[in-house]
């Protein structure tokens, strides 16, 4: 007798155990009669069910289902065996005003038949789930698309030090480069010498500050040719799964060929930004290449050098030989100019006879070498014009913003202060402002405006 007691006890206590799991199940159960009667539902199928139901109550699963699922009962019915799986994750999508939360529902339904009288339902809500995939597959085929159809963009990722790290069918269209360019600074999309290693890694702080980082202008094809560009840098929003490892990927670039749109705004750029004369950068190009390079230095320091430029004795050359011979002469400097200095510099005519060298990341020494390469050139030139040649030379100052305070006009008066210093000691020379200038020599101030 104990002993049949104890089994009974312990059938009690499963059948308890099963209906606790029945009813905490993290998905709806329903236990039915074969022609849809239900016998047990549990919380979450009749939260799934119950806005369904014609009549508002829960007494036969099939005819709940009937508006979205109307053979489910003749689906049972069919079913050929004494048990197994009717069907499984079938997916049923409910109508636009069976919606619970304003957005396309979809419940998953699989059906078991336990035996000849009975069945089990399993339904879950899979409409986040489905979204989700949607979501994925769009982003998937948007990608797809990029990377193989627009022919006008190139994706890569770059590490946290600015290397390339994958190549794709979308980076050999847009620049011809094959994948001989992963591991290399994504610089190799500039021209020469338009992209100092400080810039390369300023793209990238300006993208961990700001989002993105935009830039535009020519880039670099592998056989040599140039395209007009607009190239974006993004952190990638997963970059920290990787942590430290230095060549993971970090960021994305996104490169875009616009040399159609750009060929006919450029022209309008040029003329507000160029010089008429010498087609050099003009006095507005020159302060804005100013106040960027100014901005940077001020984030991460360095030196930023200013060279400046002016013709001796130029009215002399104007009296003598005439204006237009005049002219002749300063586009003689303009393409010398040109030779000397690198493409990452900026070379501008400031006004009259006066030019300005603008030098990121550059030193005293350098600056000092560079000017004296131009001096010593411009020396031995001659300018034919008319059958006269015409020989001149031009006097420097040079000034040097290492991190310390002071902005453009700073910068401007002190690298004119030491062209005044070399034209007073003979000219055909090249001085460097030192503080003794200002305080000892004190010499006037040429005019300029800033801007
Ligand atoms: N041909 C020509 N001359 C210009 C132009 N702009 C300014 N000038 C002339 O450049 C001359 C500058 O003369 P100054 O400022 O006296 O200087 P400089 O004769 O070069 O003497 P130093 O600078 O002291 O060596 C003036 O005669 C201006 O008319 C221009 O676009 N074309």
């Amino acid at each position: 007798m104990i002993a049949a007691d104890d089994s009974v006890e312990s059938l009690r206590a499963e059948h308890e155990a099963l209906m606790q799991f029945l009813y905490l199940a993290p998905v709806g159960l329903v236990q039915a009669g074969i022609d849809g009667e239900i016998v047990m539902i549990n919380p979450i199928s009749a939260q799934l069910l119950l806005p369904l139901s014609p009549d508002g109550c829960l007494t036969n699963l099939f005819s709940a289902l009937e508006s979205v699922a109307p053979d489910l009962r003749l689906q049972c019915a069919q079913y050929p065996r004494d048990n197994g799986m009717v069907f499984e994750g079938l997916h049923i999508h409910l109508r636009a005003d069976d919606q619970v939360r304003g957005t396309p529902q979809i419940l998953s339904l699989t059906l078991l038949k336990l035996d000849h009288a009975r069945v089990m339902a399993v339904i879950s809500d899979v409409t986040a789930e489905m979204r989700r995939e949607r979501q994925l597959r769009q982003s998937d085929a948007w990608l797809n698309a990029i990377l193989t159809r627009i022919s006008d963009y190139a994706l890569a990722t770059i590490d946290k030090d600015g290397r390339l790290f994958d190549w794709n069918d979308s980076i050999a269209r847009v620049t011809g480069f094959d994948d001989h360019i992963v591991g290399s600074p994504y610089s190799v999309f500039y021209p020469k010498d338009t992209m100092t290693s400080e810039h390369l890694l300023d793209r990238l702080r300006e993208a961990d500050n700001n989002g993105w980082s935009m830039d535009e202008g020519l880039r670099l094809r592998a056989d040599g040719s140039q395209f007009w560009c607009n190239a974006l840098i993004a952190p990638l929003p997963d970059r920290e799964a990787f942590g430290d490892d230095a060549h993971a990927p970090a960021y994305c670039l996104i490169l875009r060929d616009i040399s159609d749109k750009r060929a006919a705004t450029e022209k309008r750029r040029q003329a507000a930004f160029s010089d008429h004369l010498t087609s050099l950068a003009n006095r507005r190009a020159f302060f804005e290449a100013a106040e960027l390079e100014l901005e940077r230095a001020a984030h991460t320091p360095r030196s930023l050098a200013l060279i400046v430029f002016d013709a001796d004795h130029f009215k002399g050359i104007n009296d003598r030989y005439g204006h237009p011979a005049g002219d002749r002469v300063l586009c003689d400097l303009a393409d010398a100019l040109r030779d000397t200095f690198r493409a990452v510099d900026t070379v501008a005519r400031l006004g009259g006879e006066e030019f300005g060298v603008l030098l990121p990341s550059t030193g005293i020494e350098q600056a000092v070498a560079s000017a004296d390469r131009l001096r010593a050139q411009v020396a031995t030139r001659l300018v034919a014009v008319d059958g006269v040649e015409i020989a001149y030379t031009v006097s420097a100052g040079i000034a040097v913003l290492n991190g310390d305070a002071g902005g453009i006009d700073v910068l401007i008066k002190r690298a004119d202060e030491a062209l005044y210093l070399a034209k007073a000691q003979g000219r055909n020379r090249v001085t460097s402002w030192t503080p003794k200038i200002t305080t000892h020599e004190n010499p006037p101030q040429r005019s300029r405006n800033a801007g």
